[in-house]
């Protein structure tokens, strides 16, 4: 049995909604919250058998950031238990779950439960505005209690996630975040981003080859100079208007 005193939550959040969607399940779960951003993590971190840790990223196309598995492999299960989230925008999650699982099984974890969470879209704000709201707090008691029922359980099995391996090619819209005439050169958005595209010396530029187009510089600006070119907006708020009226609903998977 796993004695839980305290739950870390560990995760990658460029726009904060990963990072509140898990917070709020583990908030729920009744445990001291511990709380790692994989973007600090500089060398390992290890766990062992009696941890509990949520691991959440955000979805990308479906999949996994590619920053966020190479930053997984930091990690060190050592037998600990992971309750995996697969944060995504209202669209769809994928192979994402799946993904994220496996990555984590191969660090030496193993998987307690899976969810699939909701937050606002980080492309299309307007696309799940407002989540986590209330009512995905309140959903989270309901998914932590009946994970800690599991948990009690003599020889739990870990469970079995929607996806498919391999898992969907996804490339990145080959655009990047531009900056306007409002740009008071303050440079946090270069300390900010998590792979150092923007430079400090002139945080107007981003190296298109670094950028994971993850959003933070936009959403971090103090005068909203940032934005993604006009023309990838439309595309998006076209691509998102079948979803934009839809309540998805969080899933747990035992
Ligand atoms: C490059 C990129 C790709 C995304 N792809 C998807 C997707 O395939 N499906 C989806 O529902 N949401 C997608 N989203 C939305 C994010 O998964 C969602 O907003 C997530 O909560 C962002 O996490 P954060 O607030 O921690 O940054 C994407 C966002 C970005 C920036």
């Amino acid at each position: 049995m796993n004695k839980m005193e305290h739950i870390t939550v560990v995760y990658f959040s460029p726009t904060g909604g990963t990072r509140k969607a898990c917070l709020n399940l583990a908030m729920e779960m009744g445990k001291k919250v511990k709380d790692v951003d994989l973007c600090s993590l500089e060398g390992e971190y290890s766990f062992g058998s009696e941890d509990t840790v949520i691991v959440g990223v955000p979805v990308f196309g479906g999949r996994i950031p590619g920053y966020a598995a190479e930053k997984l492999t930091y990690l060190k299960g050592g037998g600990a238990v992971a309750l995996t989230a697969a944060v995504y925008g209202n669209r769809a999650f994928e192979d994402a779950l799946l993904e994220l699982d496996d990555c984590l099984k191969a660090q030496g974890f193993r998987i307690g439960a899976g969810t699939a969470l909701l937050a606002e879209h980080s492309m299309v704000r307007d696309v799940a505005a407002g989540r986590p709201d209330n009512q995905d707090r309140k959903e989270m008691a309901d998914f932590g209690a009946r994970i800690l029922e599991k948990l009690e359980e003599e020889g739990w099995q870990e469970p079995q996630v929607p996806g498919n391996r391999p898992y969907r090619d996804w490339k990145q819209m080959p655009v990047i975040p531009l900056t306007n005439a409002s740009c008071i050169s303050c440079g946090l958005c270069a300390a900010r981003c998590p792979v150092q595209a923007i430079p400090v010396s002139n945080p107007s530029s981003t190296d298109q080859a670094r950028c994971i187009l993850c959003m933070r510089c936009i959403s971090v600006c103090p005068v909203k100079a940032r934005s993604l070119p006009e023309q990838a907006c439309a595309m998006l708020e076209q691509k998102l208007s079948p979803v934009r009226d839809i309540r998805r609903e969080n899933e747990l998977f035992l």
